[in-house]
Order: structure tokens, then C-alpha cells, then sequence
């Protein structure tokens, strides 16, 4: 189906996504993020931005349920993946990461950060940021959106906008996650590094986030039940309320399985030998990635949203 936007702007990929609806929305985003700064090209990750579609917000409302966020998280999970592999291909102590390394057009910092900061004001300018799904890790530089401001239907309580523990994600990425993913040595192209890092950020961001629609969720169908808590702002509580571990146990064996068939190494010989599977990545990794910090931080953004939902 042509839009008006093909027809006059061959350039802007018109792309689809779901949200948390089978139906899907059709945006368009500018997809010449080149970052030829570091010798790399890369693609925007998909946002919603000016709907073409009329009352699509009443089919976003209606399909906001629990079913339907776990769905979007489970597409996560694959996005979330293929960055790390994508990511530990490279060593990780670079270049990218010494404030001191590059001149940046003044900027004072890392290339990672630097790359980071350009990257989501560039998004910014196309409404990355106006969507409740994603998150900067540099907020307070981001210029307005250059494209009309969509009302997206408000499906969150507005503490949602309050929220943002992007500056702990980033320390334990660095801190904790790399030194355990990165395998690689001397292979230090800091360009795509940082192209890397930057992807691994941002999903695990909107990953971690998304605990804001699924508290939403929760709370919808069960408000009497978290009200006591939130009254008496008992975070022990509300976290035992909004755990579901045998969902835990899923998502652990889901990613882990997920891993393994994404980051397998297939070596096959002339004569259709092939030897015993190998892994880019530990399978197992990922899945105490996500038992040791994306479940427990999902959860604790929760935990904030619920103990605000009543303001
Ligand atoms: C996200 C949810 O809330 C909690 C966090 C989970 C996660 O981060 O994967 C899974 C189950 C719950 O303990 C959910 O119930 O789906």
C-alpha cells in the first residue's frame, strides 16, 4: 500500500509496529541515522511517530492488557539478544569508553556517550521521546520534535513521566554486564563499540521501562489490591504483589533457549560434517542477565510507578 509519505519522500522507510495491538500502526521515521563519525551506519530502532491511521487510539486502549505486554516483552527478548552478541564480538576495554581519546566537536566525554547523546537527539527530533516506551539516557538535552506532536493516548498514570533509572542501567552495563559479555580481545573498533553499546542501552532500557505498562496493567485489574500498599508506601509488599515467578521461570528458560539458537556457532565441512554446536555467548549468561538485573529492575521500576499511581 502506497502513503502519501512514499509517494513524496522515497527516502523515509515506512515501517510497521504493534502496540501491544495485533493491528499495526503505520509511522515513518527518517532512516539515514548515519553515524559516519564512527564509520558506521546505523538504522533507527522503531518508535512510534505521527500516526496515519484515524482513531488507532481506541485500538490501543482496547488492547491494553497483560497478555498483550508480556507479548511485546517477549519480542524484546530478541532485540535485547542479538545487541549483546552483536556487542561481544568486540573487546571491551576500548578507546570509546576514555574521556580523553577523541575531540568531539567540543563535546567533553567518551565517544559512547558521545554517540548515545547524538543518537537521541537526532531520534529526538523525529519524536522518539514523546512515545512512553523509550527513555534518553540524556534527557535534558534533547531538542524538540521537528515533526507535528502526536497525542498519543494516555495510557499511564503521569508519574509514569517521573520515572527514569536509565543513569543506574547504564552503571551496571558498564560495571557489571560487559566485563562477564565481552569475551573478545584486541579487537578494539571503538566506532563500533559504541554503535554497539548504544544499541544494548536502548533496548534494555525500553525493556526495563516497559515495567510502567505492565504495573498499569496490574493495578487496572486489581486496584483494591495494591491500594493498601501503596498507602502505606511498603515497596516489600507491592513487590511480592507484582512478582510472578512462574512467569519468571519462563522468560529465564525462554531467553536462554533463545540464546542458543541465535548465537550458535554452526561449523560445517565439505563432507557435511558438522562439529559439536558452539555459543558466541554463554546461553546461560543471558539468562542470569535477566534473573540478576532486567527482571529485578523491571520490577523495581514497577515498584516506583505503583507507589506513585495514586498522586
Ligand atoms: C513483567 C512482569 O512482572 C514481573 C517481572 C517480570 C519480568 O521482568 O520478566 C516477570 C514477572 C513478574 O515477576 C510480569 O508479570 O509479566
Amino acid at each position: 500500500m502506497e502513503t502519501m509519505f512514499q509517494l513524496h519522500q522515497p527516502h523515509l522507510d515506512i515501517k510497521f509496529i504493534s502496540y501491544f495491538s495485533p493491528k499495526p500502526v503505520i509511522f515513518f521515521y527518517q532512516n539515514s541515522l548515519s553515524m559516519t563519525r564512527c564509520g558506521m551506519t546505523m538504522s533507527a530502532s522503531s518508535f512510534p511517530a505521527p500516526s496515519l491511521s484515524i482513531g488507532y487510539s481506541d485500538q490501543i486502549c482496547k488492547s491494553f492488557t497483560l497478555d498483550n505486554i508480556r507479548n511485546s516483552l517477549i519480542q524484546q527478548e530478541d532485540s535485547i539478544i542479538f545487541s549483546l552478541l552483536e556487542r561481544a564480538q568486540y573487546s571491551h576495554d576500548s578507546c570509546a569508553y576514555d574521556n580523553d581519546a577523541f575531540f568531539l566537536d567540543g563535546f567533553k566525554g567518551s565517544l559512547v556517550q558521545y554517540m548515545v547523546l547524538q543518537n537521541e537527539k537526532l531520534h529526538s527530533q523525529v519524536g522518539r521521546y514523546n512515545s512512553a516506551e523509550e527513555h534518553a539516557f540524556f534527557p535534558e538535552y534533547l531538542p524538540q520534535p521537528m515533526l507535528p506532536h502526536l497525542q498519543y493516548p494516555q495510557v499511564l498514570h503521569h508519574c509514569a513521566d517521573s520515572i527514569n533509572i536509565n543513569t543506574q542501567i547504564w552503571n551496571i552495563y558498564f560495571k557489571d554486564l560487559l566485563p562477564k559479555l565481552v569475551t573478545a580481545r584486541n579487537n578494539d573498533e571503538c566506532g563500533s563499540i559504541a554503535v554497539c553499546d548504544t544499541l544494548c542501552l536502548q533496548a534494555l532500557s525500553k525493556r526495563i521501562h516497559y515495567g510502567k505498562f505492565v504495573a498499569e496493567a496490574k493495578f487496572q485489574d486489581a486496584p483494591s489490591e495494591y491500594e493498601s500498599a501503596i498507602k502505606a508506601k511498603d515497596r516489600k509488599l507491592l513487590l511480592e504483589l507484582l512478582t510472578c515467578e512462574t512467569v519468571e521461570a519462563l522468560v529465564k528458560k525462554r531467553v536462554e533457549l533463545k540464546a542458543k539458537s541465535f548465537g550458535q556457532v554452526v561449523k560445517i565441512d565439505e563432507a557435511d560434517n558438522v562439529a559439536n554446536s558452539t555459543y558466541k555467548i554463554k546461553p546461560s549468561f543471558i539468562a542470569n542477565l535477566y534473573e540478576n538485573w532486567v527482571m529485578p529492575l523491571t520490577k523495581e521500576v514497577q515498584v516506583e510507578y505503583l507507589l506513585r499511581r495514586l498522586e
